[in-house]
């Protein structure tokens, strides 16, 4: 029997970086420290239990939510302190920002700055923690404004306020029956998987791609009362099968942790919404109205429409899945613009998120667009029959 030869995450970075042939190495650095930290939540997840870190609030119920309003698991916090601690020694980061942290992570003064900023979701779906589903970590990277390269000065949330076009880089781990990492450093996307006799991340995936049509969807039907009507609209066709208007059945998936969604829909194709909903938006910091602000009037641009901006964080899901996605050949967006086009207004920001097969996430956007176009061509009465109906 031959032993097939497999490049490690190093040698796949060594390949990508003779792209940049003045890159400094700085940046594959940076990348395998992310994967460090990643192995590290691995670890910590698969002991669970044995070591106690699993469940539970970190303190009590009263005193450990994070800036998101949500109970903060033990591993959320261990995963958060992998993640800097791995990090921020390399001279690579300009500073850093988490879900779990409310402000922006400075590298500390006697380590030295770099030109990178990493944004991550230490943990995702750690909801799931206590019942062994699995979980992930998110993360993405962002090149600091050239003044604060320059300066050296802390970071403020306004410098991490970028576009997700602007990612320099995005990835996720997944702590599942296997640890992976997939990855995109902007050409195409690459899944590893971490061999654990070496310890090592080996390229396993080399070129994943989201087929352009799928006959899977993912969202949470305990929320359908709250959708808006394009959404509806969206999941009473697919429930109808092959007698609605799409002709054809749909099979649905829920896991509730947005990463292994995330890698089902890269494996096999499938669509995926936490869209904006009609709820009173979630009382966190990212959401609290200003004194004397109410939902339709003054405040932050996010408290300005009534309704639920959506459940999944921009900057730390919503950018780098979609990042992702986009460079598998899928589709990221709101419901009503390319996700990688919109401009953060605040670190915490959540966001209506929609991704995956193409000419689903397509046909979504168009049912915004055109809310009135409800007729169905083949059976006119369609609409009557609304499964979610009002
Ligand atoms: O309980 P719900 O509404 O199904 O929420 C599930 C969603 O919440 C999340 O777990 C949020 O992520 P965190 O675990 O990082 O807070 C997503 O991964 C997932 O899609
Ligand atoms: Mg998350
Ligand atoms: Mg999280």
């Amino acid at each position: 029997m031959t032993t097939r030869r497999r490049f490690t995450l190093t040698q796949y970075l060594i390949e990508q970086r003779r792209r940049f042939p003045s890159a400094s190495g700085d940046f594959n650095a940076l990348v395998l420290d992310v994967a460090l930290a990643c192995k590290a939540i691995a670890r910590s997840v698969a002991f669970g239990e044995l070591t106690g870190v699993l469940g539970n609030p970190v303190v009590d119920v009263a005193t450990s939510l994070n800036v998101q309003g949500e109970e903060q698991k033990r591993l959320d916090v261990i995963s958060n302190e992998y993640f800097t601690q791995m990090t921020e020694w390399g001279g690579h980061l300009a500073g850093m920002a988490s879900e779990e942290m409310d402000e922006p992570y400075q590298i500390p003064d006697t380590l030295q700055r770099g030109k990178y900023m990493l944004v991550f979701d230490p943990l995702d779906g750690s909801s799931n923690i206590d019942v062994n589903v699995t979980v992930g970590s998110i993360f993405s990277i962002l090149r600091a404004p050239q003044e604060v390269i320059d300066s050296g000065r802390d970071v403020v949330e306004a410098d991490f306020l970028q576009p997700g076009a602007q990612q320099l880089a995005a990835g996720y781990a997944l702590y599942g029956p296997t640890t992976m990492l997939v990855l995109t450093v902007g050409n195409g996307v690459a899944g590893f998987t971490l061999d654990p006799n070496l310890g090592q991340f080996m390229l396993t995936h080399p070129n994943m791609t989201v087929p352009e049509d799928t006959q899977e969807f993912a969202i949470n039907a305990s929320n359908s009362r709250f959708w808006e009507a394009p959404v509806k609209r969206y999941v009473d066709e697919c429930l109808a099968g092959k007698t609605g208007p799409r002709g054809k059945d749909f099979n649905m998936r829920w896991i509730a942790s947005m990463v292994a969604e995330a890698h089902r829909i890269l494996m096999r194709g499938g669509v995926f919404m936490y869209p904006r909903d009609n709820r009173p938006p979630p009382n966190d910091a990212a959401h609290r109205l200003p004194p004397g602000g109410d939902l339709l009037g003054s405040g932050p641009a996010q408290v300005r429409t009534p309704g639920n901006p959506g459940r999944l964080r921009l900057l730390y899901e919503a950018n780098p899945v979609g990042m992702l996605i986009e460079q598998a050949g899928g589709r990221a967006s709101t419901g009503r613009e390319p996700m990688l086009k919109v401009r953060p207004s605040g670190l915490h920001q959540r966001i209506g998120l929609v991704f995956g097969s193409k000419n689903e996430v397509e046909r979504i956007e168009r049912y915004h667009a055109e809310p009135q176009a409800f007729k169905d061509e083949r059976n006119p009465l369609f609409a009557e029959r609304s499964l979610f109906r009002d």
